[in-house]
């Protein structure tokens, strides 16, 4: 099959390798010429682990092309997928600025029937959206589809190759049969609906798992007052198959480029047919509210934070990724900077996209964790890296002046914390304290 993919960043990148992987021939389009120069010299703009062999790979058999022109990408295309970013705007909605130029640049470019899906995450409605602009332009025949993505980053092409189902919306049968002859070697589990209901899948699941996460943290905070373990809770609800056990570790909230934007884009559909999602403004406020946890406890260990130098581990949302787009970090570093405190910073890929979006004179950046914690006041885990989570607790004990260990993501256990002596605060656990005399100063 000839494939278009519009747009290459996390979602298409990832969806127009896979395409190629499986055999059909890929042109790839982003507006970006300097993306595009990367990915034509084998390069992959993102960290993502497995995308790079398999791009390259793909490349060399000439299965899969880039360039910055639409009309090049789908002159010779069946199917065309739409895989542009809908960021929020200031009022939570997903901003169609994107999609709509991109609906447009086809229009311009339709050279016969063609099968035009959307992948992005969009509002309902977007499919018939689309559908109209690229009318205005071009009289002939064509279908549409809306085929949410639902990868994660860091596993995205394992997600992609081995999702748990894929999801069309269509009117079209002949759509429906081209998307099944797509997607069928990938998963059994295809389910084939209307265009609104496949858009609304998309965004109830984004908002179902943000839901069970915000859930898992109240529960957390309780267990903290009750001194129950959270971990065991957990594990305990999990194997309950109604409950299931993913989606219910506690930690420092959600971040991340989508379940931040996807709920509170589901709040404002909500909100425009005058429907109160009151259940998930709720998430989201507990979301926002849980990132603090970890100042309360550096407080509540320190004392103060003016003058305190704060080993902060971690900036990218979650590991595997360079992703820091409402990552729980950012607020954590501003606070500490806002508080007196100076953050150590330090991450494994993501130190340079951090620096992009957030610089202060105040933070030192750092480019190994050891160098993150010697000297430092306190730890604060916030993004749970391989690298952290093996990291030798005796180590961190003598390298950081007051051994204070604040774990935003419950990675050590208290066998392993007690034959130190660190000071440990998880989150939804009980606290592992070890009276002493704190340097100061
Ligand atoms: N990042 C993720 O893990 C997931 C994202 N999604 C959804 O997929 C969509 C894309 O997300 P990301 O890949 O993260 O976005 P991104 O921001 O990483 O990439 C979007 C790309 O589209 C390009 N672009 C914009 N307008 C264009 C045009 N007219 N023609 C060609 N290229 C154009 C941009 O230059 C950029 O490279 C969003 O709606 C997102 O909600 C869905 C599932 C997972
Ligand atoms: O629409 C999207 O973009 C994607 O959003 C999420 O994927 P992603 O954001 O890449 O990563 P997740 O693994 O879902 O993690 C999101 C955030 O939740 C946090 N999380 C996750 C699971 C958990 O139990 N607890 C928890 O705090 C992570 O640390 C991270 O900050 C969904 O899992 C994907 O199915 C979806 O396609």
């Amino acid at each position: 099959m000839n494939i278009a993919v519009i747009g290459t960043g996390y979602v298409g990148l990832v969806s127009g390798v896979c395409y190629a992987e499986l055999g059909h021939d890929v042109y790839c389009v982003d507006k970006d010429p300097a993306k595009v120069e990367l990915l034509q010299g084998g390069e992959v703009p993102i960290y993502e682990p497995g995308l790079q062999p398999l791009m390259r790979s793909n490349a060399d058999a000439g299965r899969l092309k880039f360039t910055t022109d639409t009309a090049t990408a789908i002159a010779g295309a069946e199917v065309v997928i739409i895989a542009v970013g809908t960021p929020p705007l200031p009022n939570g909605e997903a901003d169609m600025q994107y999609i709509e130029v991109a609906a447009k640049e086809i229009g311009e470019a339709m050279n016969g029937y063609k099968v035009i899906c959307v992948k992005s995450t969009v509002p309902v409605g977007t499919n018939e959206r689309v559908r109209a602009i690229i009318a205005d332009y071009y009289k002939g025949s064509f279908d549409n589809a809306s085929v949410p993505e639902f990868l994660r980053e860091g596993t995205a092409v394992q997600d992609t190759m081995n999702p748990d189902r894929v999801v069309f919306g269509t009117e079209s049968k002949h759509a429906a049969s081209l998307l099944t002859e797509l997607h069928a070697p990938l998963t059994k589990e295809i389910v084939v609906t209307d265009i609104r209901s496949a858009e609304m899948i998309k965004y109830a699941s984004n908002a179902f798992l943000a839901t069970k996460i915000s859930f898992i943290n109240e529960i957390a905070n309780i267990c903290e007052k009750v001194g129950a373990d959270v971990s065991e809770v957990a594990k305990g609800m999990g194997y309950d198959r109604r409950i299931g056990a993913s989606f219910l570790r506690a930690g420092i909230g959600y971040g991340g480029s989508c379940f931040p934007k996807d709920t509170k884009a589901l709040i404002q559909i909500a909100g425009n047919v005058a429907y109160d999602f009151k259940l998930l403004k709720a998430v989201v406020e507990v979301n926002q509210h849980q990132r603090y946890g970890v100042l309360d406890k550096l407080f509540n260990a320190l004392g103060t934070l003016k003058g305190k130098t704060i080993a902060v581990w971690g900036l990218a949302f979650k590991p595997e990724t360079d992703d820091v787009r409402e990552s729980p970090a950012l607020e954590i570093v501003d606070r500490l900077i806002a508080l007196g405190a100076v953050p150590k910073v330090y991450d494994p890929v993501a130190l340079e996209s951090f620096r992009k979006v957030y610089d202060d004179p105040a933070m030192m950046w750092c480019q190994s964790a050891q160098e993150a914690i010697q000297g430092s006041d306190a730890l604060c885990l916030l993004t749970e890296w391989k690298e952290f989570v093996e990291f030798d607790l005796a180590a961190i004990e003598a390298a950081l002046a007051n051994p204070i260990l604040i774990d935003g993501r419950n990675v050590y256990s208290y066998e392993a914390v007690k034959g130190t002596g660190l000071s440990y605060y998880p989150v939804g656990r009980p606290v592992h304290h070890i009276e002493r005399e704190y340097v100061h100063g």
